[in-house]
């Protein structure tokens, strides 16, 4: 323990914090790291339609991971770099296999290859089926197409990604979150939006149909996207029903609602109707843009109510941001580092004084003890969270994110 560390743990045990406690909570907690930030949404099957569903990551930065190789070489350079034990949230366009399987052709044996890596990191494993960047949704619509054909083959996808991400979850016995995600909606205002929800949901009902024990279902809302800016069917009240309804965990991802919404006021609101949340941590600039996530005030927020509302047990935490201007392994690092920042100065606040002065409506104090509580030594607790898992930090941290970047910009 350094001195400095020391003098920071007295001066958190005067606001009655225990320090201590906050850097072990912190080690428990694993985030999610997408594996879409490595290659800028691209995927591995050499193959795909016009369809980007409305995302689309900007930039051109060198060292994208081209296969599954390189990848895995930069998740691990990353994973160095981040302090604690956490998991990989996994495309199911991101296959590690010489098969050349459409997406209703997926199975488990193409995506072995991250379950062993998975179980040689230590790492848990998160899947998502994709449906996007292929010809079948082309038209921004796939389980809420008109067309039965093709309403059928994505609800064969999304079949064979529960199956996968079941077997995933038994292999490393830890239950893997699949994260569905539709692009479906339409660029000008529909007439029938009912027929396409309806359509929406006898396709999930369908394709959640199996029982899949070491998997759980997420479904993830969006407000809209470029290309379906009248109207998403997978709208936010749509999915806040259905995961009531049908007992699935929902996704609130962070660029998904109107700017100047609050996603951390929504967590306490929609807990107390569901058993599980998935959040997608991201930076929406004026849209859904998916910027590397900063400690700002949304994020600050977001990690307060985790804690305060006592729902870290009930929350998988998920990084969702993709910048390709910029070095993608430092994008990760700097991302998942600043999602933990968040968590422990949320830990590191004086909870019970704040809630205390908050039930007897003394604003004042409220806005003091906050106010007064940003100048303890959060560095000092961060610093020695990052020495005792043997991470670096500060410039240590910088040359080593540098020194990797130059090793990979010769990537064609
Ligand atoms: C690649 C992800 O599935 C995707 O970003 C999705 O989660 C999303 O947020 C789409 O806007
Ligand atoms: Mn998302």
């Amino acid at each position: 323990m350094t001195r400095t560390y020391d003098d920071a743990r007295h001066a958190f045990a005067a606001w009655d914090v225990d320090a201590e406690a906050a850097i072990e909570r912190l080690a428990t907690i694993p985030i999610s790291v997408h594996c879409w930030q490595g290659d800028d949404v691209v995927g591995f099957e050499g193959k795909s339609g016009t369809s980007g569903g409305g995302i689309q990551a900007t930039g051109n930065h060198p060292g994208r991971a081209r296969n599954p190789t390189e990848l895995r070489a930069d998740l691990e350079f990353a994973y160095r770099n981040i302090p604690g034990k956490h998991r990989l949230n996994l495309h199911a366009f991101y296959m590690d296999t010489e098969e050349t399987p459409d997406r209703d052709e997926i199975e488990y044996r193409h995506f072995a290859p991250w379950v062993d890596w998975a179980k040689d990191q230590g790492l848990g494993l998160d899947f998502n089926p994709t449906f996007f960047a292929h010809q079948k949704a082309d038209d921004n619509l796939t389980l809420s197409h008109p067309d039965a054909g093709i309403r059928d083959f994505w609800i064969e996808h999304g079949r064979r990604t529960r199956e996968i991400a079941d077997r995933m979850g038994a292999e490393l016995g830890s239950p893997c979150i699949n994260n569905i995600w539709v692009p479906d909606g339409y660029k000008d205002i529909p007439v029938d939006r009912m027929a396409a929800r309806r359509r929406l949901e006898a396709s999930l009902d369908a394709m959640l149909a199996e029982d899949r024990p070491h998997m759980r279902d997420a479904v993830e809302s969006k407000l809209f996207g470029i290309g379906v800016e009248a109207c998403t069917v997978g709208s936010h009240e749509f999915y806040l029903g259905y995961a009531i309804r049908r007992g699935t965990l929902l996704c609130l991802d962070m660029g998904h609602f109107h700017p100047t919404e609050n996603i951390a006021d929504k967590l306490s609101a929609v807990a107390l109707s569901l058993d599980e949340i998935l959040l997608h941590v991201s930076r929406p600039m004026r849209w859904d843009s998916d910027h590397v996530i900063l400690q700002n005030d949304d994020i600050l927020q977001m990690a307060q109510e985790l804690v305060f509302a006592d729902l870290l047990e009930k929350t998988h935490i998920g990084l969702d941001f993709f910048d390709a201007t910029i070095s993608r392994t430092a994008a990760w690092v700097i991302g998942v580092r600043n999602m933990q920042k968040a968590l422990l100065r949320a830990l590191l606040l004086p909870q019970a004084r704040l809630k205390e002065v908050e039930a007897r409506l003394d604003g004042t104090a409220r806005l003091l003890l906050t106010e007064e509580a940003r100048d303890l030594p959060f560095a000092a607790v961060w610093a020695e969270f990052c020495e005792r898992q043997d991470v670096a930090a500060g410039q240590p941290l910088i040359a080593e994110l540098e020194r990797y970047q130059s090793s990979v910009a010769g990537r064609g």
